[in-house]
């Protein structure tokens, strides 16, 4: 999906192509550290851009592609492997690697990356934490989980006492195109068409506006996203059944520039985040992930979590900043922020030593080929 005004590249396909070759004949003069990546086509050309494999380069930062067709341990050595596929079959390849090599950081821990591909579980956290001090108070919204008869939908709200409207969200978060099926629901009857398992959860109304918190290591970055609207009192007894609704994500452009009321628009106060972020880090067991938050509109400093997801990226398109020549990734910088936490995690392992050898290098006699 091109967003209207952006910058042409050349076809990406290529672009990332022909870049991807060069990054192994433009081995790094000072090389640092190897990263091992394992990532979907698409995504291997709008994460590793041009912009962040140039900075790697300059940084000693070497990227080389798996090859998911041999074995892993027969790759490398790496000194970082960075993955987002699905399926048990490379879960569990990750993890045979992770315990063969104790010495490479895998990003992230393939169960800690399951933890929240369950939209159960990856609020559990936050829910256990239950974060409020003199910044403000992180709730996540009361939700019900169905995985049995729909039928009996109906009755499990009422018992439970939900509040609609609900959104209805397929319980497994595992980035395929169903798990992106979210309905708004009027009333519950209507939910009784849903197809379980799913997760019911009480729509929270905070203004249309949503920030998505991105965490990479220990940095934090906030943008704002526009969001679903609210939904008046007056629109719910007016309305019933259940509604699909697009992916937010993909569709909602920035509202980091928009003109909104400040009471809706402010973000969140960092030393919250930040407590946050530090929480669920040791938590979830991820450095890479992003949080979905929004604040209960009419409050100040009641927030919401409402979504985690793994390692999110640029996957639906550049964002347009406030001018047009003006293009980031989802997350500003990120270039510089994922390059300073690989170094982080390397020299915070060879900190002993006088110089960071690489694995790499070290394996391969200082011959770089
Ligand atoms: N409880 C809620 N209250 C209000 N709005 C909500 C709630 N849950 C979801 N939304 C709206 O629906 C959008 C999508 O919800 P959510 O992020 O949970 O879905 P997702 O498929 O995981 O999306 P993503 O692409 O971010 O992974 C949110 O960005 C927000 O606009
Ligand atoms: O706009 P965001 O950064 O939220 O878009 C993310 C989205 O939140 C999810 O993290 C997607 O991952 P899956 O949940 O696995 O689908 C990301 O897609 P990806 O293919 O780029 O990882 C979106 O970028
Ligand atoms: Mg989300
Ligand atoms: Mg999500």
């Amino acid at each position: 999906m091109r967003l209207k005004g952006e910058i042409s590249y050349p076809d990406e396909e290529e672009e990332g192509k022909k870049e991807m070759h060069s990054i192994s004949a433009g081995v790094p003069q000072h090389l640092k550290l190897v990263v091992g990546y394992a990532l979907t086509k698409k995504k291997t050309i709008s994460f590793l851009q041009p912009k962040l494999q140039g900075l790697a380069r300059n940084k000693g930062i070497l990227f080389v592609a798996i090859d998911q067709n041999r074995p892993l341990s027969d790759q490398g050595p790496f000194d970082i492997v960075l993955h987002k596929l699905s399926g048990r079959n490379w879960c569990q390849i990750i993890e045979d690697y992770r315990q063969k090599h104790p010495e490479v950081t895998v990003l992230d821990p393939p169960d800690a990356i399951q933890h929240v591909h369950n939209r159960q579980s990856m609020l559990q956290d936050v829910a256990d934490l239950n974060l409020s001090d003199c910044y403000g108070k992180v709730s996540v919204p009361r939700q019900l989980v169905i995985t049995e008869d729909p039928s009996s939908i109906p009755d499990a709200v009422t018992k439970a006492g939900l509040v609609l409207p609900l959104v209805a969200k397929p319980l497994i978060a595992d980035g395929s195109a169903k798990s992106h099926e979210l309905s708004l629901a009027y009333d519950q009857y209507s939910l009784s068409n849903l197809e379980p398992p799913l997760v019911l959860q009480e729509f929270v109304n905070h203004g249309g506006v949503l920030f998505k918190v991105y965490i990479v290591g220990e940095a934090i970055k906030v943008v704002r996203r526009f969001s679903l609207p609210d939904v008046s009192k007056r629109e719910l007894s007016k309305n019933a059944g259940v509604f699909r609704f697009p992916r937010v994500s993909c569709a909602a452009a920035s509202a980091d520039d928009a003109d909104l009321d400040p009471g809706v628009a402010e973000l969140p106060p960092r030393p919250l985040l930040e407590s946050l972020a530090k929480e669920l880090r040791c938590r979830l067991g991820l450095r890479l992930f992003n949080i979905d938050i929004i604040r209960e509109h009419g409050t100040r400093d009641h927030f919401y979590v409402i979504d985690i997801n793994y390692f999110p990226g640029k996957q639906c398109g550049l964002e347009l900043r406030s001018s047009s020549t003006n293009w980031y990734g989802k997350m500003p910088e990120y270039e510089h922020i994922f390059t300073d936490f690989f170094l982080s995690l390397v020299q915070s392992k060879y900190r002993k030593r006088p110089t960071v050898e690489c694995a790499y290098w070290k394996n391969n006699n200082g011959n770089v080929s």
